[in-house]
């Protein structure tokens, strides 16, 4: 998306005199006690302003100032409960009011509601009816507010309502820490959403924090990574130039490199905080006092920024979560790619591609149709939807969450066109990697599926075809610009930094079967459970797909029940019909592992059969499932296990399935070509 930049519009005029201002100040909730607390906060407000005057007697001019930017802030020495409903935010005052349009954003200290007139002298004051008048007379209408303020005690919101302005409040605490990833998410919906709703009359968004610095910044930057082909310092320096000096607040600046992944460049510099935040309020230490609400402490850079030592399990959860309204727009490209038209609104199930379990019937179907064979990859399945703003990892459940990872488009002759994919829906298992040298964990997501590249659905090309797209439209551009980052359009990004490694899948062929089971899985870095035998010419079959096979080790061969324990601890066991609970009467789970029962009811547990035993074994808990298998699963899982397709019984069927003809003449043709890939890619 193109955003016009307006970089060079003329700075604004002062604030105006007050007119009639239209606010009633809303009354925190947790100054309950209104007497008490004024007396106490008109002490504590005369002994820090005899403070303040002495520290201003005793030291030179920059002594305090230069120690506000160097030093660590140091916890307030003022309880925060005691703030005076009315006082002014710290440095308000003395904050320019609106800086500059980067597009349609305005970047704003907060506007004060009228119950702060008596703090503010005429000609100084920068209410809601300023804001919206100086803009008119910019030239600029607004359509919406963004309040990123942790309080509501600035201005009533329903007064932007009056006027005809949308008001979104996104709370986010300025101190100790940076927006969180939700928080930024909604910001930057929200900011599309009314973009692509106003075709016609271009109104402007005005976003402020208390400053309209440092969170109004950090949201800005996010916006303009994921709207436009920009690196992290390109969209530092936008806003700084609208809104100078920018962000100021070095960790602030960091979390923006860590989250994007990219190498911070040497000559990138934090700006000073500036004067009028600086000589706003010092305390004791001669520190700049903090807001309530902004300002201050450590912050804590973004999670990647820091040496992990957290043990990975495939149970994580992984991404960030997003407003459930784009969940829902992208659920339904999801049903449109997949064909499947309309899902209903918030009912939509997760339409991937599922295997069916081999028996003596289905096994026939190998001699029919010419199959490769994978490893079934024991990990946690996501489908990944890769958009310009973003990638999404979507569940079992059908969530969607952000994940912070760079897809480049493939690059065309003229070396031009847009920069990364957008709309591109995969198929893969997100898998834990123990690296054989170090031991270390990695997680990996393993692709084996294309379904749509850039907005158009393929799902009804070969899988071959889709397989082959898989690497040279998403993969190989990664892997090149990887390779030759220092000279991608983004020579400081870190795929290194990202939060796991992608890679294709491979597939083998038939006649390779052995060496695939006997050689290559045991040696795998990751935990597989059996076989998938993959139709090398099928489409995408949404949902169950009978013709793609799946083979577990006997003693893999599992369903997934919802359990129940009721009085006197007796076990229900339940899977679904037609979308209903169905008890299954007369079956039982032995809890080989020490779990308590009691503790497991209500939840998906994932069990094998013991046939000596003739019991149901708790193999895990699925946390990533919300229902248990359907009864259709249940049947074809004891078929496949009444069948008991061994290992020998299946390498011997193989053994002579690729002697039939149609085997023999395409395995020769496939073998051919991959060696001509191979010595291609060695030359
Ligand atoms: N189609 C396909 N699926 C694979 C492949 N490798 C691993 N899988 C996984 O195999 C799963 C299907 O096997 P099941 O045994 O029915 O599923 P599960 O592992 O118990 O988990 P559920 O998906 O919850 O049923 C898919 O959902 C994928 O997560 C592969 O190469 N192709």
């Amino acid at each position: 998306m193109i955003i016009p930049m307006d970089l060079n519009a003329s700075p604004l005029p002062e604030p105006e005199d007050d007119e009639e201002e239209i606010f009633g100040a809303q009354v925190e909730e947790e100054i309950a006690h209104e007497e008490h607390v004024e007396t106490a906060v008109e002490t504590l407000r005369r002994e820090r302003e005899e403070r303040r005057q002495r520290l201003k007697r005793d030291l030179p001019d920059e002594g305090p100032r230069q120690r506000v930017v160097q030093q660590p802030r140091r916890e307030p020495v003022i309880n925060t409960r005691f703030y005076d409903k009315n006082k002014l935010p710290p440095g308000w005052l003395d904050c320019p009011a609106a800086g500059q349009s980067i597009g349609y954003i305005i970047p704003s200290k907060v506007p004060l509601g009228e119950t702060f007139n008596d703090c503010i002298v005429p000609g100084r004051r920068y209410s809601l009816k300023q804001v919206i008048h100086q803009q008119r007379v910019l030239g600029r209408e607004l359509g919406l507010v963004i309040d990123l303020t942790n309080t509501t005690r600035y201005y009533q919101p329903s007064d932007w309502k009056k006027q005809g302005i949308k008001h979104v409040k996104i709370a986010c605490k300025g101190r100790d820490s940076v927006p969180d990833p939700e928080s930024v998410n909604t910001f930057v919906y929200e900011v599309l959403q009314f973009y692509s709703r106003q075709k016609l009359a271009k109104k402007y968004i005005l976003v402020h924090c208390t400053h309209g610095h440092n969170r109004t910044g950090f949201m800005t930057v996010h916006f303009l990574m994921r709207s436009q082909s920009m690196s992290v310092t390109e969209a530092i320096q936008v806003f700084h130039n609208a809104r100078p000096p920018g962000i100021y607040k070095q960790d602030y600046i960091d979390a923006l490199y860590a989250f994007y992944h990219e190498r911070k460049p040497e000559n990138v510099f934090c700006p000073n905080t500036p004067e009028w935040k600086r000589s706003s309020d010092l305390d004791l230490n001669g520190e700049a006092m903090p807001d309530d609400e902004d300002d201050g402490g450590i912050v804590t850079a973004s999670q990647d920024n820091q040496v992990s030592t957290e043990v990975l399990t495939n149970d994580d959860v992984l991404g960030d979560a997003i407003p459930w309204d784009q969940q829902e727009a992208m659920r339904q490209f999801c049903y449109h790619s997949l064909k499947l038209g309309a899902g209903a609104k918030g009912m939509a199930q997760f339409p991937g591609s599922h295997p069916v379990s081999l028996n003596r019937e289905n096994l026939q179907l190998l001699r029919q149709r010419y199959y490769y064979a994978t490893w079934k990859a024991d990990g946690t399945r996501y489908m990944m939807l890769i958009t310009s703003d973003g990638c999404f990892l979507i569940d079992r459940n059908f969530n969607f969450r952000r994940v912070q990872m760079r897809f480049p488009m493939k690059q065309t002759n003229e070396g031009v066109g847009r920069d990364t994919h957008n709309l591109t829906l995969l198929d893969g298992e997100m898998v834990i990697d123990t690296l054989p040298d170090t031991q270390k964990k990695e997680r990996r997501y393993l692709i084996y599926d294309l379904m749509a590249i850039n907005s158009v659905s393929i799902i009804e090309r070969p899988f071959c075809e889709r397989w082959k797209m898989l690497e040279k439209e998403v993969i190989e551009p990664r892997n090149l610009e990887r390779q030759y980052i220092y000279q991608s359009r983004n020579p400081y990004y870190r795929y290194d930094l990202e939060p796991f490694r992608v890679r294709r899948k491979d597939f083998w062929l038939l006649s390779t079967i052995t060496k695939l089971l006997q050689g290559f899985i045991p040696k795998l870095s990751h935990e597989a459970d059996g076989l998938i035998f993959q139709g090398w010419d099928d489409p995408y079959v949404p949902r169950t797909h009978e013709g793609l096979l799946k083979w577990k080790y006997p003693e893999m061969n599992s369903v997934d029940f919802l359990f129940e324990v009721v009085d006197e601890n007796r076990q229900l066991l339940y899977l679904y019909e037609r979308g209903k609970k169905k008890l299954m009467d007369g079956n039982h789970v032995d809890f080989k592992n020490g779990e308590d029962p009691s503790e497991l009811s209500g939840k998906i547990i994932e069990c094998s059969w013991d046939s000596e035993e003739q019991v149901w074994n708790c193999m895990r808990v699925r946390v990533d499932k919300s229902t248990p298998n359907d009864i259709n699963t249940y049947r074809k899982v004891m078929r496949s296990i009444k069948d008991n397709i061994t290992e020998e019984v299946l390498l011997e069927d193989i053994g002579e399935i690729v002697r039939l003809p149609m085997y023999a003449d395409r395995i020769r043709n496939d073998s051919k070509a991959h060696s001509r890939q191979h010595s291609g890619r060695r030359r």
